[in-house]
């Protein structure tokens, strides 16, 4: 399959050598400056880049008509937009704020215990990520999904950086050395507290989940999900 990478950063490089190794070409390695030649030749397109770029990015695969995976964070204001192109050109397109298998199962408990949770008042749910000082964004996106998934299925109705008031969700975003990615959910009450989370050791397993959504997403058109490739529906 040929991929071309969008965003060449921390996250491109062990895309790169993940799908290198499963027997994959690449043939373009778009970064800030260069040109997108070569996209169209692509089966499917790997946008790792940066939260002002994500939006380029898709949208030139939308017009080169190459299927687009895309991870960026910190461009949520900007979905309907690409989702509207996407069904306009008939394209193909899977974005995840975290494609870890992992993670995926985190959001599959995530849901779960706040289903359960919502019984019970007696219990304020919190949450904290913490990643490395060069993240540009914050709160991270999968902290962002993880509240989504709590207010879906809860009495909650937002959430916060700030301090919580009644029917938010506090998030704490800490940065600190090089830490991958570490997400905890936290209920907490005056008797205990139960706590959920996620600690990524390294980058491979949002790398090869990148590279097992584009295999899937190779050939298709249509919006999908992460709980599509994984069949977690
Ligand atoms: N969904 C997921 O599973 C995960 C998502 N992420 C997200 O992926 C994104 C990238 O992370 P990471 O690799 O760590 O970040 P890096 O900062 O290491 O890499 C970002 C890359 O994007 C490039 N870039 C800048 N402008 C453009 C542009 N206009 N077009 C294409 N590329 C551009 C940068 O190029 P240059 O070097 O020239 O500046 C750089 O190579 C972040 O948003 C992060 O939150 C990260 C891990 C997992
Ligand atoms: O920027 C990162 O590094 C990461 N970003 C994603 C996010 O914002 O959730 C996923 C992962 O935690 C690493």
């Amino acid at each position: 399959m040929k991929i071309a990478l969008l965003g060449y950063g921390k996250m491109g490089k062990v895309i790169e050598r993940i799908a290198l190794e499963r027997g994959h070409e690449i043939v373009l390695k778009k970064d800030e400056f260069n040109t997108y030649d070569g996209l169209s030749t692509a089966d499917v397109a790997i946008d790792f880049s940066v939260p002002t770029a994500a939006v380029d990015n898709i949208s030139n695969c939308f017009h080169a008509n190459v299927p687009v995976v895309s991870g960026t964070t910190g461009w949520l204001e900007h979905f309907d937009e690409m989702v509207a192109l996407c069904n306009e050109k008939q394209g193909g397109f899977i974005s995840s704020s975290n494609f870890s298998l992992g993670v995926n199962i985190f959001f599959e408990l995530n849901e779960y215990l706040a289903k359960i949770m919502s019984q019970f008042d007696s219990y304020k749910v919190s949450m904290e990520e913490i990643h490395h000082t060069q993240k540009l964004d914050a709160p991270s996106g999968t902290a962002i999904s993880l509240a989504k998934g709590v207010i879906e299925n809860s009495s909650y109705a937002n959430w916060t950086l700030d301090d919580a008031k009644q029917g938010e969700i506090h998030i704490e975003a800490k940065r600190i050395g090089d830490v991958p990615g570490t997400h905890t959910v936290t209920y907490d009450s005056i008797v205990d507290s139960i706590e959920l989370k996620h600690t990524a050791h390294n980058r491979e397993g949002f790398a090869l989940g990148a590279v097992i959504a584009a295999e899937w997403l190779a050939g298709k058109t249509g919006i999908y999900s992460m709980k599509d490739v994984l069949n977690l529906k």
